[in-house]
């Protein structure tokens, strides 16, 4: 599984790359600034438009003069801009300075703000200011740097980092940070492009594997994943040829009140179509007739007439999912309270539910353990309390899933389920799920996947990796607007051959690596070069 390694550990691969590969740290740089030269090179193709590189004076900087150097080298018209910023300049920052000079190339150096280079947002600019390094907020002068650099419009593409966000924490001055169209990150993914707080500093950002020392990678420890395919491809389990479907479990699905039996009919038909092998509603009267046409292979047991009251099911399911537009009305809060209080079922538990428990917190102690708890930001925040900043709330989740030995999917760009203490972010998706029904069909997923027996944990991953991954397959054919829930269900059975299909060789694309399988026709902006 992609680690996300920390800013010191990135530090210590390099160390022990340099060591055991026997390679110099010159060297490394220079593969490195080659990697991105190959990358802008294969997008502009030799295109005679200006590009400003602009360099900090450490590593990051030094990564700027290995891109300029190739650029120039193969006819590009390159300017490059070295921003002074402070005394310190690192060996590798000088030794390629005067590498370039030896092509003949005397960079400019900027010291006050004065000589600011005019951008045209015609410009590529390359942003090597500062990377892993940055120690505290840019000010001054190079704060005015990035103002300047982010008001010319010009398509920016940051090396290692959007100069001037942190690696590992929060913003202080959204002024003094680069806003890269995209980024291209080395080795690892960086917890902070993972956080919506930070969206505005990178719309794209990509992983270029530098080739670090694989030992030192394999043993360092982290607590935060990437989930891409192929940790999840693993998960996925084929069914025997004798298998019947009382081999795939019973899923219920408890919820709906009068306006909102849609919630549980989405659940329901996505547990189902995920395969579990019985499914079963429990919903108040009012939505019998509907959920009995409209999918006639659920059967149905009611409850109040236009509200849950009494959750007194008869079926015996392996799992059950609940809280789909239930609503919080009092006399569904207290069914549902003495429902908790007798139940040892596993629980995937999602919208509703959520709330009931949030206004009484002693309810948590009642959740089986290894359920699932589906939250949107909201939800997991009145359960949890407000947040600083996206890392405080990162640990939240890791510490609130750890203390009641449960999963909790925090659903958004880059979902994060929690487990034992680790985060999995995930790595499909797009922004056409953020449409009505959409948490409802995940709650269905995971919890016709526990029917099936796979763990709640592995059910919470496959089924938000599908999730995300129908509504890329939805973009071959729509766009973001027009999909909508029910077609994540429809992409399911794509979203499970897609994990088995083979990828385009590396050199076209890195799906795995890259955030770029995103793209689509909505968010075409990135692509103002290529
Ligand atoms: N990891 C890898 O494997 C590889 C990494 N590589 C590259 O190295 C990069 C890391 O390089 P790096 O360590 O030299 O740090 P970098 O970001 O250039 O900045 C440090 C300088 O900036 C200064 N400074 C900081 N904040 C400041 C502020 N607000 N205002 C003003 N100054 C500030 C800081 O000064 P100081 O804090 O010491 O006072 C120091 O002088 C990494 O991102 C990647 O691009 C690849 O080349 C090879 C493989
Ligand atoms: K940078």
């Amino acid at each position: 599984m992609p680690k996300i390694l920390s800013v010191k550990q990135l530090y210590e691969a390099d160390a022990a790359t340099v060591k055991n590969k026997n390679i110099s740290f010159i060297d490394l740089m220079e593969h490195v600034g080659i990697l991105c030269f190959e990358w802008i090179h294969a997008r502009l193709q030799g295109s005679q438009i200006n590009i400003q590189i602009f360099c900090g004076t450490g590593n990051n900087g030094g990564d700027g003069l290995v891109i300029a150097r190739h650029l120039k080298q193969y006819g590009y018209n390159v300017k490059t801009n070295i921003i002074n910023c402070g005394n310190e300049r690192s060996d590798v920052f000088l030794k390629n300075y005067d590498r370039l000079k030896e092509i003949g190339v005397w960079a400019d150096m900027i010291t006050c703000e004065t000589e600011l280079p005019e951008i045209s947002e015609n410009d590529m600019v390359v942003d090597a200011i500062f990377g892993l390094g940055l120690s505290r907020k840019p000010e001054n002068f190079i704060k005015k740097v990035i103002q300047h650099i982010n008001a010319s419009n010009a398509y920016v593409l940051s090396i290692d980092f959007p100069s001037g966000l942190f690696a590992e924490k929060a913003v202080t001055d959204k002024d003094s940070v680069i806003k890269a169209y995209h980024t291209l990150t080395f080795q690892s993914p960086k917890l902070a492009f993972l956080l919506p707080e930070n969206r505005i500093y990178t719309k794209t950002w990509e992983v270029l594997e530098i080739g670090l020392d694989k030992e030192y990678i394999y043993n360092a420890k982290t607590s935060n994943y990437l989930l891409v395919k192929e940790e999840i491809k693993p998960i996925y389990r084929f069914r025997d040829k004798f298998s019947h479907k009382g081999d795939f479990g019973h899923s219920l699905i408890i919820g709906g009140s009068f306006g909102k039996i849609g919630a549980v009919s989405l659940s329901a038909k996505a547990a189902l179509t995920m395969g579990s092998g019985l499914v079963t509603v429990h919903i108040p009267k009012c939505g019998y007739e509907i959920l009995q046409t409209s999918i006639p292979e659920v059967m149905v047991e009611v409850d109040g007439d236009n509200e849950l009251q009494n959750f007194n099911f008869e079926v015996l399911p392996s799992v059950i999912g609940v809280g789909m537009g239930m609503g919080t009305k009092t006399t569904t809060a207290n069914g549902f309270k003495k429902f908790l209080n007798t139940n040892k079922i596993p629980l995937v538990i999602d919208a509703d539910a959520i709330n009931i428990i949030s206004k009484n917190k002693k309810l948590i102690e009642l959740i089986p353990e290894n359920s699932v708890l589906t939250p949107h930001p909201k939800e997991f925040e009145r359960l949890v309390g407000k947040w600083k900043d996206d890392y405080d709330k990162l640990e939240k989740l890791r510490l609130f899933a750890k203390k009641h030995k449960i999963i909790v999917v925090l659903k958004g760009a880059f979902t994060a389920i929690a487990h034992e203490g680790e985060l999995y972010f995930n790595s499909t998706g797009n922004p056409a799920l953020a449409t009505a029904g959409s948490g409802d069909v995940l709650t269905g997923i995971i919890t016709g996947l526990i029917a099936q027996k796979y763990h709640p944990f592995e059910a919470a991953l496959l089924g938000v990796y599908l999730h995300g991954k129908t509504a890329e397959i939805g973009m071959e054919t729509e766009v973001y607007e027009t999909f909508v829930a029910s077609d994540i269900i429809k992409n399911l059975s794509g979203a499970i051959m897609d994990l088995f299909k083979k990828e385009p060789p590396i050199a076209e694309s890195n799906p795995e690596q890259t955030t770029d399988t995103k793209k689509t026709k909505n968010n075409d902006d990135e692509e103002m070069y290529i």
